[in-house]
């Protein structure tokens, strides 16, 4: 397949990128056995770093993610840094009352563009999950919280297979109608090119503005990074990723994690693109949560510092 891009939608490489730190939520909701403890480290180490967004944890039902059961203690003992948005996931006006009760800043609907998806994520079709959101958006402009909005499986469902970038254009135009201020198109299992991306991609610019779009890839495949590449060749200047590449979703087995955010923030420093994120700061965080989980870190990155870090 040859890869075209449509003139009208190229505006070049962005100047600055926002990451969207997402490990403590994305990242560890799919790891067992996380202490309270370590989960307030990891948000409070990465808010010394230079991010300014972190997903802090998620309202959802801990009969579904017991993973996030703690996330009111979670926002109750972190550290607030001023100019830090602490964000949290929110399926409903149930989540959304938790959420604001612990204080966070901003939170995020999450729905997607798959059918089966949506079915086995969070119990309910595609119009339902919309008519779900509508009094989380209603509540949040009164209370003057911002709402992201998700939209999952914008390349490939692990459940119905194909997704059709229509079907991705009309879901997060339907999330951006109800007020989102961001979307975010989730690759949720890490099936995505550069080549399938552009072509979601022409679908989604045609119906929402690039500075309201977020993109956030898993590294299934390990082609997130050329994903990311292609979408800020498009002008997307948001970024989700996870410390350390933690992650994945407990509704899409045989998803790995997220990009790591070492690997974002290097891609974009080599390539002279602004984050405010420190990667010397940044790396030992994920060495250290990599060491909590019991697991190799599986940023190659993380891993390039350490050995360079061990060699001196
Ligand atoms: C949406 C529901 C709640 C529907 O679940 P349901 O069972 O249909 O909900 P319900 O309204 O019938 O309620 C059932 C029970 O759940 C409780 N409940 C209801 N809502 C809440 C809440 N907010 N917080 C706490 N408890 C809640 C409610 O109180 C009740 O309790 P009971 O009376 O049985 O004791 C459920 O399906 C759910 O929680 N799903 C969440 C799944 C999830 O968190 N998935 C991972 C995040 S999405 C993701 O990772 C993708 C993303 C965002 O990263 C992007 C990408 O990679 O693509």
């Amino acid at each position: 397949m040859s890869l075209t891009l449509n003139p009208e939608h190229t505006t070049g490489l962005p100047k600055a990128v926002r990451i969207v730190e997402v490990g403590p939520r994305d990242g560890l909701q799919n790891e067992k056995a996380v202490s309270l403890e370590a989960k307030v480290e990891l948000v409070n180490r990465l808010a010394e770093t230079g991010l300014v967004t972190i997903e802090t944890g998620a309202f959802v039902s801990p009969k579904w993610v017991p993973q996030m059961a703690d996330s009111a203690a979670v926002f109750a003992q972190i550290q607030r840094k001023a100019g830090i948005s602490y964000a949290a996931l929110t399926p409903n006006l149930q989540g959304y009352a938790a959420a604001k009760a612990a204080g966070a800043n901003e939170v995020a609907v999450f729905g997607a563009a798959s059918e089966a998806f949506t079915q086995k994520n969070i119990n309910c079709s595609i119009a339902e999950s919309l008519e779900r959101f509508a009094p989380v958006m209603a509540q949040a402009k009164l209370d003057g919280i911002q709402v992201r909005g998700y939209v999952s499986c914008v390349v490939g469902c692990p459940y119905q297979g194909e997704v059709a970038p229509a079907e991705v254009a009309r879901v997060a135009k339907a999330l951006l109608d109800m007020g989102c201020y961001e979307i975010s198109l989730g690759d949720t299992i890490g099936v995505g090119t550069p080549a399938k991306v552009n072509a979601m991609l022409d679908a989604v610019l045609a119906v929402v503005p690039v500075d309201q779009l977020a993109v956030h890839f898993h590294d299934t495949y390990g082609q997130a990074l050329s994903n990311i590449y292609a979408a800020l060749q498009r002008g997307i200047a948001v970024v989700d990723s996870s410390v350390a590449g933690l992650g994945g979703c407990p509704y899409a087995a045989g998803a790995s994690g997220n990009v790591a955010t070492e690997e974002v923030v290097y891609l974009l420093n080599g390539l002279g693109i602004q984050s405010g994120v420190d990667l010397q700061r940044l790396a030992p965080i994920g060495w250290l949560i990599s060491e909590q989980l019991g697991k190799a870190p599986s940023s190659k990155v993380g891993l390039a510092l350490k050995a360079k870090c061990q060699q001196n």
